[in-house]
């Protein structure tokens, strides 16, 4: 293969002593590409059980849907901020544990219509008068028992529909379910909050499959210090190359080779791609050989959505001390609500989210733009509203390291659909969100994708060296691992 650089000498640098160079380089050797939390799972599990592993990401930073920023002072993640599912049986917790991360509760149940209690937040109408909040929840129970009935709709169609079809056939059956006036804006709200779980309008989401998801228990927690410290602890040594961003990946001959944008390549045993799905549809990457059409099939079947955040500090607070404030509307494309990130974290911070659509059209507008329509959204609420003295906004629908926030079961898609992205090329491995067995379009689903992807490629490898036992894997890693410290150290 003709490689500008090769796998083993990066890593090794020639630094150790020559009977362990010689035992390491029978080490099997693995290039994850992608630095989000599935890659870097992925290269700890590697490291750890002393395979050598190479990180390549296309960012200047590592975390990828993970971005937790500082420059207002305090923590604000604009991409994942929930831990769904503050519970043992989340596989986050032992880090979380470990490292001592807080989590900010906004809700106790495992609901996926809504992801906080229904006393936590304060609805607003256009006109800036507050809904009542029994009203608030009697909408939401309404809205609980039409979706209710929409699973008789699935189970008497053998084709799948979206969940607007299925919630508008529902409305025809059950005229009293309609809302009129105020309480249908209510009603739209719910479909809004329910639309940015899947980060994509209600047209867009399966029927078949909406609430299929095994939803861990233990409610929702914020991370309150950001996510950003698990990525820290996950990725500590590894061997990372930022701005690297894959361009090409062929495999064959028992080995895999990566090529970046600048025309670098390296060479391993076997590789884990765990970019974004958007990514892969997007065909930014080129496989030699070509992908399957199997699995093409299944990159096309599932949907990615988009969810935007647009971060604001203000001097003081001038809301409520609730956890959301929401804006309601005559439809669910234009209403709105705000993460109010005060009562989490006691800073004067309002996050806006959006979600579907409403994301993308919102990526069309400048930053500016972007603020001044927030605020005209705040101001219906608050109309004394002071200026943000910070804002951030993002773009994770047009990033071209993302194209999209998570994925989403898109209607009409086949229950296979997982497997067959999750399903391993030879020693080409796939993690990422996306791929999860259970939790898709979350951190801890995307973390065990990752785990999971780094196991069967061990496996693999392994196999390939002959019998397991008779591999020494643990006194060479003994060895190594004592050799290769003060190497660390000295790349610091
Ligand atoms: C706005 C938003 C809110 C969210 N909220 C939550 C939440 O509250 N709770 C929750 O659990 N989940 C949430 N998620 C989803 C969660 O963030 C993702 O499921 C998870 O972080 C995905 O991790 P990943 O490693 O699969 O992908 P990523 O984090 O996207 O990692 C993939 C990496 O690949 C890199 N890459 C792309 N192209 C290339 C290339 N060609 N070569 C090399 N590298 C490349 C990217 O830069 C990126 O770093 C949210 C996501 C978003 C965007």
């Amino acid at each position: 293969m003709d490689s500008k650089e090769l796998f083993s000498n990066n890593l090794l640098d020639g630094k150790i002593v020559p009977h362990v160079q010689r035992e390491q380089d029978l080490l099997p050797s693995v290039i994850v590409i992608g630095g989000g939390i599935s890659g870097v799972a992925a290269a700890r599990t590697l490291y750890d059980a002393s395979f050598k592993v190479i990180l390549l990401e296309s960012r200047d930073r590592l975390g990828g849907r993970i971005h937790t920023d500082y420059s207002f002072g305090c923590p604000v993640d604009l991409g994942a901020s929930w831990l769904h599912g503050v519970c043992n049986e989340n596989p986050l917790a032992p880090l979380i544990r470990g490292l001592g991360l807080t989590l900010y509760r906004t809700s106790g149940d495992n609901s996926v219509l809504y992801d906080h209690d229904l006393e936590s937040y304060t609805l607003y109408d256009m006109d800036g008068h507050q809904v009542p909040q029994q009203m608030v929840i009697e909408v939401g129970e309404t809205f609980k028992r039409i979706l209710e009935e929409t699973g008789k709709v699935r189970d008497e169609h053998t084709d799948d529909l979206s969940v607007l079809q299925a919630i508008s056939i529902v409305l025809d059956r059950l005229p009293e379910l309609r809302q009129e006036g105020l309480a249908h804006e209510v009603l739209q709200w719910y479909l809004c909050r329910l639309e940015a779980w899947f980060a994509a309008d209600a047209d867009m989401i399966s029927l078949q499959s909406w609430d299929q998801e095994h939803v861990l228990s233990g409610g929702h927690g914020l991370m309150v210090q950001g996510y950003d410290p698990i990525i820290k602890a996950l990725a500590k040594d590894i061997d990372i190359r930022l701005n690297h961003r894959v361009t090409k990946i062929s495999s064959g001959c028992n080995k895999v080779m990566v090529t970046v944008e600048d025309g670098t390549s390296f060479v391993a045993d076997a590789a884990i791609l765990t970019v974004p799905l958007g990514i892969l549809k997007a065909k930014f990457i080129e496989f030699e050989p070509k992908l399957p059409d199997w699995k093409v099939a299944a990159i096309s079947d599932l949907g990615v959505g988009n969810e935007n955040k647009i971060a604001l500090r203000f001097d003081k607070v001038f809301w409520p001390n609730v956890e959301f404030l929401g804006v309601v509307a005559p439809n669910s494309y234009a209403c709105g609500y705000f993460l109010n990130l005060h009562k989490a974290t006691g800073h004067p911070v309002l996050v806006y989210m959006a979600a579907g659509r409403f994301a993308y059209d919102l990526e069309k507008l400048s930053n500016e733009s972007t603020v001044d329509f927030v605020m005209s959204q705040l101001k219906k609420m608050f109309p004394d509203a002071t200026e943000p003295v910070q804002y951030l906004v993002t773009r994770w629908g047009t990033d071209p390291n993302s194209l999209g926030s998570y994925s989403y079961d898109l209607v009409g898609m086949p229950e296979d659909v997982y497997e067959r992205l999750r399903a391993p090329l030879g020693n080409l491995f796939f993690g990422g969100e996306a791929v999860s067995l259970e939790n898709q379009g979350s951190v801890h689903g995307a973390y065990s994708a990752g785990v999971m992807a780094a196991e069967n490629c061990q496996k693999l490898l392994l196999k390939k060296l002959g019998d397991i036992e008779m591999f020494p894997l643990g006194s060479i890693r003994d060895e190594i691992l004592k050799d290769s410290v003060p190497l660390q150290i000295s790349r610091m």
